[in-house]
């Protein structure tokens, strides 16, 4: 790859501006000192750069704990219109999200409550319990309505957090879509019925506030994103769970040959079993396929074979064909790997077979697990 070749140092292309959650796995995952961290507008400019060679790789949200899967990347992994055919999943990593609303808080300079800056005093129940119960903490005009008992639902949800600052002024809040099904509770609770704007990063919702003096805008963004942007922290700790992760991938090219690869190969046959057997667990792959929907069985089928090679599924994804409506793509994930160039493991075996009973299949890559690795 160029980039290899040359003096310059690697690109990783990430999800940006700085200071996005995308950012936080880029810095987890590569040594900027090695590599040039590269903020893209989109998850789609990350796939295209790394499939022509722009970048070495990419790194991209995939699912948060909490809100699932991110659609925009299954259906980059989808790929119905084939721009990405060489894409693999070759790591992952995983980032606990602690989201802040951010904004512009007006000085009130006679009132006692008012805290202009140091956010970190103040925070989301679980991780800093010292901040239950601070007297600065301002109760907003619309914290009513979500936590209200009715009959319905007698024993609401409560925020994990409650505002440090006055809310009232906030006619628009911006943030990634995946950010706001993080937050509902705090959201509708102290901002129900406010206008959310989606844009591209959490780190882009705050570029966004940070360039409008008003005070009527706020953002769910990073602390990170708060001190970059010299913007107030208003609430820390909003989201839902305390234990709110996102997990990454990080995104190569298909190396030009199968047997050119950077993964260590085993050359004989025992050997290779061997490897296979010993790590399953961890590895993972990530397989896409389509199936014929007028079959009976046809799913059924497909899982079977993996339930044959005694592959575990961890987890299975739809997202619309593209071909008809009603018909799908599926993602399974499977903790084990596929073993290179004619080796034969049990996820060679099973795509030999899933091939006879699927429509289609794509292997999106095989990559060491990091879950039990939360940063
Ligand atoms: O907007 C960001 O900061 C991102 O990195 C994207 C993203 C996502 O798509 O899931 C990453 C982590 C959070 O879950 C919210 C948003």
């Amino acid at each position: 790859m160029a980039q290899e070749k040359g003096k310059e140092k690697p690109i990783v292309a990430f999800l940006g501006p700085n200071a996005s959650y995308t950012h936080q796995a880029a810095l987890s995952s590569f040594d900027s000192a090695s590599y040039t961290l590269h903020p893209s507008t989109t998850i789609e400019d990350i796939f295209s750069a790394v499939q022509n060679g722009e970048a070495y790789r990419g790194v991209v949200p995939f699912e948060n704990s909490s809100n699932g899967s991110v659609v925009f990347t299954l259906d980059l992994f989808a790929d119905l219109h084939g721009k990405y055919p060489d894409i693999l999943v070759c790591a992952e990593a995983y980032i606990a999200v602690q989201h802040c609303l951010l904004g512009h808080q007006r000085r009130q300079a006679s009132n006692p409550t008012s805290v202009a800056g140091n956010p970190i005093a103040f925070g989301h129940a679980g991780v800093y319990p010292h901040a239950h119960g601070l007297a600065n903490v301002i109760e907003s005009p619309l914290s009513s309505g979500a936590v209200t008992p009715t009959s319905k639902d007698p024993v609401p949800q409560k925020p994990a957090s409650r505002p440090v600052g006055d809310l009232s002024r906030i006619r628009k809040i911006y943030s990634h879509p995946q950010a706001w099904g993080q937050c509902k509770v705090f959201l509708n609770t102290y901002l129900k019925g406010i206008e959310r704007q989606d844009v591209s990063s959490t780190s882009r919702a705050a570029e966004l506030v940070a360039q409008d003096p008003s005070g009527e805008t706020a953002a769910v963004s990073s602390i990170i994103a708060a001190e970059i942007h010299g913007l107030k922290v208003l609430a820390r700790g909003i989201e839902d769970r305390g234990d709110n992760t996102t997990r990454f991938f990080i995104i190569r090219r298909k190396p030009a040959t199968s047997t050119a690869t950077e993964d260590t190969s085993v050359s004989s046959m025992g050997e290779t079993e061997q490897a296979d057997a010993g790590d399953r667990k961890a590895w993972k792959s990530l397989i896409s396929f389509t199936i014929d929907h007028a079959n009976p069985g046809a799913l059924a089928h497909s899982l079977a074979v993996l339930e044959k090679y005694g592959l575990n599924l961890t987890s299975i994804n739809t997202r619309p064909s593209g071909v008809e409506n009603w018909n799908y793509i599926f993602f399974v994930e499977i903790q084990a790997r596929k073993l290179e160039g004619t080796q034969e493991g049990a996820v060679n075996r099973a795509l030999g077979e899933l091939d006879k009973v699927c429509s289609g299949w794509r292997w999106l890559g095989s990559w060491e697990s990091r879950s039990g690795f939360v940063q």
